[in-house]
């Protein structure tokens, strides 16, 4: 696994966050440095250090590192490992911390605290940052602030990260300048067993901890009233999974019912926009340009923004309030049946907004064979950029009908869809699991972070996010290919007295009338064969595509029809199911396998990754169509 350090601010003391996953280190960070770095309610969301500065009171620079959250100073997993070589100064291209910042969770203060005093004995200076104080106080726990200072021999400031509270005072610690001396020799490189010795620190650093509670008055255990009566139903063994299917289902449902609305609205905004260019534009390559590739291709992705936001909404939403890693809890047996733990669901359901955080995400998992896999099956869970090819196909094909019970028709489609991909996945998973040994037996453990209440600024911040990523897509790479892909499908000229469609005489019409006879077996035609090119780099762009290749292969006037109509009268059902097919697996795009180039260090992962994709693609497309022609469709 490669390390990317991108420096922005050279030079400046470091400042780390260091704490157990969970505890608030990327809120504080944030807080600290202006970022807007991803903050949800469970363990592993940060898999890689970043990077920000702050200002202290008097106005001195900082860097600040936010990590990984580690649990000890002995990696179990690859996210681990880069807080920990951070910690040890061994991380590639970083100097070794002038200070830590221990971050803790004060209402988990004996797990908490075990790793504060295992990063005190490294030397580096430290200060604490008791973090969540609350919820600590909702439950009624008193903490005497300078009791735990003087116990744990380190300045302590109380924080509530989420609401800023404390981070000021932190500012004004870090300006004390003796804080910055460590008083212990320190011991860069490898920890050795000359030096310590893991098993007999962790029985004493537990011990300490069991001392200091007892000495604040904190040793009484901490009933979880509310979250615990919550588990009892969403922990349930047939209540915990009728709930995560019907919560998944009405997703989808919302996906196209709530969508409709703004997705009428652009379209109907980009068909004006269309009309009122190509009446007031002379006619020309120019005007080809601007309405056939740049409005008929860009406006044609456009649409989907609503429902890639109401797919968010919702991911955000289990995000934020506690329930994924109990999804994943409820998920371990079924994981467990083709080879993987609960630990890969959360990277698994990372890669329904795309796969590149998903296999990043697949760090938290300690077993390097489960990681690998995961990494391997990412591709196949359907990013949002899927999403528009799927809605397409589906807004043409599937008529929009109501089934009993107010179910619509067109979300039930989609979530077969997502569906198929899932258990293609488990199915892929299987397989390797015949021919890979798995190491040991493991039990699951994973941290039940307890409920919140989504807050309502993470929800609408993490929407924003999403809607600039996208943005950037449509205004950089879609844009760009679009643009290409007009003048590969408008030049050369047609030949004088041509009959057909300018465009079959283009260099996009030849290249697809070339590869229409790869695709012809799985009935694609060449309109679809040309789309299918530009998809690789990034999958909306099909959708562009086919809006430019269409709008230039109408010999009719009015050529900023909308898409949708274009293909459900061109197309057989056939053929658009088996692109729908197609897609589920969808060879991949270029930028994720990039990514598992460097997550895995080489090019054997990326190259069997595509290559499989590939003929499962193929494979299921041409076994849909035929069974579709066979069925009369
Ligand atoms: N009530 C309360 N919630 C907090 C506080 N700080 C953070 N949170 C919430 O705790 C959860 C975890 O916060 P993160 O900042 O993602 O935690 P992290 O330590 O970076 O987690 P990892 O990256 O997984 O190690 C989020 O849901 C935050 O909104 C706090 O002081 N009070
Ligand atoms: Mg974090």
């Amino acid at each position: 696994m490669n390390q990317q350090v991108v420096h922005f601010f050279k030079g400046g003391p470091l400042v780390a966050l260091v704490g157990n996953p969970n505890c608030g280190k990327t809120a504080l960070f944030n807080r600290l440095t202006g970022s807007h770095q991803k903050v949800a309610n469970y363990a592993g969301v940060t898999v890689e250090r970043k990077e920000g500065k702050m200002l202290t009171s008097q106005g001195k620079p900082l860097r600040v590192l936010d990590l990984p959250g580690a649990y000890s100073l002995h990696p179990r997993s690859p996210d681990e490992a880069v807080t920990v070589n951070v910690l040890y100064g061994r991380a590639q291209g970083e100097k070794r911390p002038d200070l830590v910042v221990c971050v803790v969770d004060a209402t988990h203060l004996r797990r908490n605290l075990r790793l504060v005093l295992a990063v005190k004995r490294l030397g580096i200076p430290c200060v604490v940052a008791l973090n969540m104080v609350d919820l600590a106080e909702k439950q009624g726990l008193k903490i005497d602030l300078d009791g735990l200072s003087r116990e744990l021999g380190l300045p302590v400031v109380k924080t509530v990260a989420i609401a800023g509270d404390g981070a000021q005072a932190l500012r004004t610690l870090l300006d004390q300048q003796n804080l910055w001396k460590s008083g212990v020799e320190s011991l860069v490189g490898e920890p050795t067993s000359l030096v310590h010795n893991p098993e007999l620190d962790a029985r004493g650093d537990h011990e300490a901890v069991k001392g200091i509670l007892e000495r604040l008055n904190l040793d009484g255990l901490m009933p979880q009233h509310t979250s615990d009566r919550i588990d009892r139903v969403v922990l349930h063994p047939v209540l915990g999974p009728a709930l995560l299917a019907i919560i998944l289902f009405l997703i989808f449902q919302a996906v196209f019912s709530w969508a409709k609305a703004p997705m009428d609205f652009i379209d109907a905004t980009a068909t004006q926009l269309g009309m009122w260019v190509g009446g007031w534009m002379p006619d020309g390559w120019f005007k080809s340009l601007l309405v056939d590739g740049v409005i008929a291709g860009v406006g044609g992705v456009f649409v989907f923004l609503p429902q890639i936001l109401i797919l968010f909404f919702f991911i955000l939403i289990l995000e934020e309030s506690g329930y994924l890693p109990r999804a994943a809890f409820l998920l371990d047996r079924i994981m467990g049946g083709v080879g993987l733990s609960g630990r890969s669901f959360i990277p698994l359901l990372s890669s329904f907004a795309c796969a590149i955080p998903g296999i990043m995400a697949a760090r938290t998992i300690n077993n390097p064979r489960d990681r690998l896999v995961t990494i391997l099956i990412a591709p196949l869970m359907t990013c949002s950029a899927r999403l528009p090819v799927y809605a397409l196909l589906i807004g043409a094909f599937v008529p929009a009908r109501t089934l009993w019970g107010g179910v619509e028709l067109q979300g039930v489609v989609l979530f077969v869809l997502y569906l198929a991909g899932i258990l293609s996945a488990m199915l892929v998973a299987w397989v390797l699991k015949q021919f890979t040994t798995r190491g040991q037996v493991r039990s699951l453990m994973m941290e039940l972070p307890s409920y919140h209440w989504p807050r309502l600024w993470n929800v609408g911040l993490g929407l924003w996010q999403r809607v600039l990523i996208f943005l950037r897509r449509v205004g950089g790479i879609i844009l760009g290919l679009t643009i290409l892909l007009w003048f590969l499908a408008s030049f050369p000229a047609p030949p004088v007295g041509a009959t057909g469609a300018p465009i079959e005489y283009s260099m996009a019409g030849m290249l697809g009338k070339a590869l229409a006879v790869v695709f012809h077996p799985i009935g694609f035609n060449w309109q679809i064969s040309i789309a299918l090119v530009p998809g690789l780099a990034a999958r909306e762009v099909a959708v562009s595509s086919l809006g430019t290749v269409y709008a230039l292969s109408s010999t009719a006037e009015d050529t900023a029809q909308a898409l949708m109509p274009l293909i459900s009268q061109g197309w057989s059902l056939a053929t658009a199911f088996s692109l729908l097919a197609w897609y589920v697996f969808a060879p991949m795009c270029l930028s994720t396998l990039a990514t598992i180039r460097r997550e895995t260090g080489g090019w054997a992962m990326p190259m069997a990754a595509a290559g499989y994709l590939f003929i499962l693609a193929y494979v299921a497309s041409f076994i849909t169509y035929h069974v579709s022609l066979a069925l009369g469709l």
